[in-house]
């Protein structure tokens, strides 16, 4: 994978092809060359132990971890090799440990983490009221509903979050007889009207960076209206185009909701400690009637779309995690998100785009 120098300490690499192929892998390279490291392409059907001594597993392996997790042999008998293989390595650096990306695999669970996170509140954060039908029968699920404050509309979203790509097929439901269309097991969630305006958060552990994407227009509860399906990708990508995302005249506000990076900071906060993932990714919209922040979606290893120098960003973090596991103290720990050494910045944040498609960089998240 890398010239013919020798560096004395790899990293071992396995994602899909599907996310392989959007890898500019020769950037990568010259990052872990340039901190020292080789990076090696791991193949899973192969024994870890053959494909040379490696100090950092970066990975994502949520289709797999799915997969296994949902009775399917082949991915069972690959997670347990790679968990038996780490165990006899305890030395080597996972990133992310696989039963901290397991959370975020079962959306259910990973809201219920967001639902009871108590500082959220009073900083007007929130997750939308959301409930797991486990069964099609709609008497129990409209009771369902109703006993967790979950109103219409609602996005009607697979409990599991990743593994294939009906993971990302979403219903919108506008009324009780639509709910016919949930297919179990699935969650629903009480839909945020935010003006068709999702802000996309990238974590790559103390550092942030953020982007806007299109995303659905306002919806209101109606008996009139059908469900309508979806998928995130042809509404939410940068160049997404879908009808989906056009306001409809009297919505167009005019009015500008900005995304208070407090808020985003304090996600970021409670993701580090309760998720405790490096990579990670997080959906917010901006209620158009409160204000509050809704976080609606949590990823892990996201595309980092547009993330400046992410790959140097990755290999910081990296090594400023090994130096933190080697002085034993991991920042979970103490719960608190300390300032990283490397090029110190003052807390501010750096305005890198315009102010309509705005990114900002985060640096420093105390
Ligand atoms: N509660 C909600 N209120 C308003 N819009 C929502 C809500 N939940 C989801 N959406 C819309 O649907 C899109 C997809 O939802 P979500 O992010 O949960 O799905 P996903 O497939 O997991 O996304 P990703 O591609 O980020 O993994 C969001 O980007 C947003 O546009
Ligand atoms: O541009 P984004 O980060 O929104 O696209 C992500 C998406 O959010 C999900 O994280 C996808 O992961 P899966 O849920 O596992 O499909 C990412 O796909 P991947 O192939 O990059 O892992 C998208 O990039
Ligand atoms: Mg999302």
């Amino acid at each position: 994978m890398s010239d013919n120098i020798y560096y004395e300490k790899s990293i071992g690499l396995w994602m899909s092809d599907k996310k392989s192929q959007k890898l500019n892998w020769k950037e990568l390279i010259k990052a872990c060359n340039s901190h020292g490291y080789n990076l090696v392409k791991l193949d899973l059907e192969q024994a870890f132990e053959d494909q040379g001594k490696i100090d950092v597993f970066l990975h994502k392996l949520t289709d797999v971890i799915a997969a296994a997790d949902q009775g399917d042999a082949k991915a069972a008998k690959i997670i347990r090799r790679v968990e038996q293989y780490l165990s006899n390595h305890p030395n080597i650096t996972v990133i992310d440990p696989l039963d901290n990306v397991r959370i975020l695999l079962n959306r259910y669970y990973y809201y219920s983490i967001l639902q009871d996170e108590s500082s959220f509140k009073s900083h007007g954060i929130f997750t939308p009221a959301f409930a797991e039908f486990p069964t099609s029968n709609i008497k129990d699920n409209i009771e369902i509903m109703r006993e967790r404050g979950v109103r219409f509309p609602v996005i009607c979203k697979p409990t599991i979050a990743h593994g294939s790509k009906s993971a990302h097929e979403m219903i919108l439901i506008f009324n009780e007889r639509g709910l016919s269309v949930a297919k179990p097991p699935c969650v629903v969630q009480s839909f945020v009207n935010h003006n068709a305006i999702l802000h996309k958060v990238f974590v790559v552990g103390n550092r942030y960076h953020i982007c806007e994407r299109p995303s659905l227009k306002n919806f209101y509860a109606s008996e009139d209206l059908d469900p309508i399906f979806y998928s995130t990708g042809e509404v939410c990508k940068a160049d997404s185009q879908s009808t989906l995302s056009i306001l409809d005249p009297n919505d167009e506000t005019g009015i500008k909701m900005h995304l208070n990076e407090e808020k985003v900071k304090d996600v970021i906060r409670v993701i580090r400690k309760k998720i405790g993932l490096i990579l990670a990714g997080f959906d917010v919209v901006i209620d158009n009637t409160t204000g509050n922040h809704a976080v609606i979606d949590i990823n892990v290893f996201p595309s980092y779309d547009n993330f400046p120098n992410f790959f140097e960003h990755l290999l910081d973090c990296i090594e400023d995690t090994i130096r933190k596991s080697n002085s034993d103290c991991s920042l979970e720990e103490n719960g608190r998100i300390e300032d990283y050494g490397g090029n110190h910045r003052p807390n501010g944040l750096i305005n890198i785009g315009d102010s309509h498609n705005y990114e900002v960089m985060g640096m420093n998240i105390i």
